[in-house]
């Protein structure tokens, strides 16, 4: 076994509010493994989004050590981020805004249009890339979101309810796709409220408890994630079991 990939020891998170000490996280200790598909569900609040955010490097942690690839994290560097807002660039096309992801990650101009395609090619708009971002629908924006995301070749993707804001039909078409996006390198940390799409897309599923959010499950997922149709995976009776044993945990927190 090398490094992990993300190492959090003894991480404790408070935000300060109006001279009010606010606990939001914590403590807790967390290792991620490359290839990972890691999906942190919880109550509101429980310190899903913080979380997210000390791994990225976007806040510091109050006590404790965070770590990815053993370094403190550095915001864009190894990794990317998926937010529940596409964010978009208005004025560029599609394929603009990929183009311009790859150059923020230092690809040569002479690449890009060719790595432009193909990253637009791997979240299914080959198509699309000379459409702006308003002809396109929220789950399209999303995928070219995700696209951008994949520019850096980021050993760790980071994901904050990126299809809460979908119809149900674009969302399991999207989690489809995403289930994939793991292989022996990279791996993922996904925040979302669903149960059904955490046991669906993790390999390992971590159940925070209510604030501040503390590990109250931590629990492996075996589902094949290959040879298998989503429909089928989603009737079978491990799926079920594990649905129930997350769904347990949440309830049990929140009550
Ligand atoms: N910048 C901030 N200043 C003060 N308090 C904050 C700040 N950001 C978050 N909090 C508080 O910290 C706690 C955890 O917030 P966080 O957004 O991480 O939770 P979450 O689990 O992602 O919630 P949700 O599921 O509702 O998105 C909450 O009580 C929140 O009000």
């Amino acid at each position: 076994m090398g490094e992990p990939l993300v190492d959090l020891v003894g991480v404790e998170h408070r935000y300060r509010a109006k001279n009010v000490d606010v606990p939001a996280l914590g403590p807790l200790d967390l290792s991620v493994a490359a290839g990972e598909f890691l999906v942190v569900v919880g109550p509101s609040g429980s310190g899903k989004s913080t979380l997210l955010r000390l791994v990225g490097g976007f806040e510091r942690p109050t006590t404790g050590q965070v770590r990815v690839l053993g370094a403190t994290p550095v915001p864009g560097r190894d990794v990317g981020t998926v937010f529940q807002q596409p964010r978009l660039f208005p004025w560029q096309t599609v394929g603009g805004n990929v183009a311009t992801a790859l150059r923020w990650a230092g690809v040569p101009r002479a690449a890009r249009p060719q790595r432009t395609r193909d990253l637009l090619d791997q979240v299914g708009l080959a198509e699309l890339g000379p459409r702006r971002t308003w002809e396109i629908s929220g789950g399209q924006q999303q995928r070219v979101a995700i696209a951008r995301a994949l520019a850096a070749r980021p050993r760790l993707l980071l994901m904050d309810e990126p299809f809460a804001a979908l119809d149900a039909l674009t969302r399991e078409r999207l989690q489809e796709d995403v289930r994939s996006l793991t292989d022996g390198e990279r791996g993922v940390v996904f925040v979302t409220h669903s149960v059904d799409e955490a046991v669906y897309l993790a390999s390992r599923v971590v159940v925070l408890s209510d604030r501040p959010g503390r590990i109250a499950l931590d629990l492996p997922v075996a589902l094949p994630r290959t040879g298998v149709s989503a429909d089928e995976l989603r009737g079978s009776a491990e799926f079920a079991a594990l649905r129930g044993e997350v769904a347990g945990a949440v309830r049990a927190v929140a009550a």
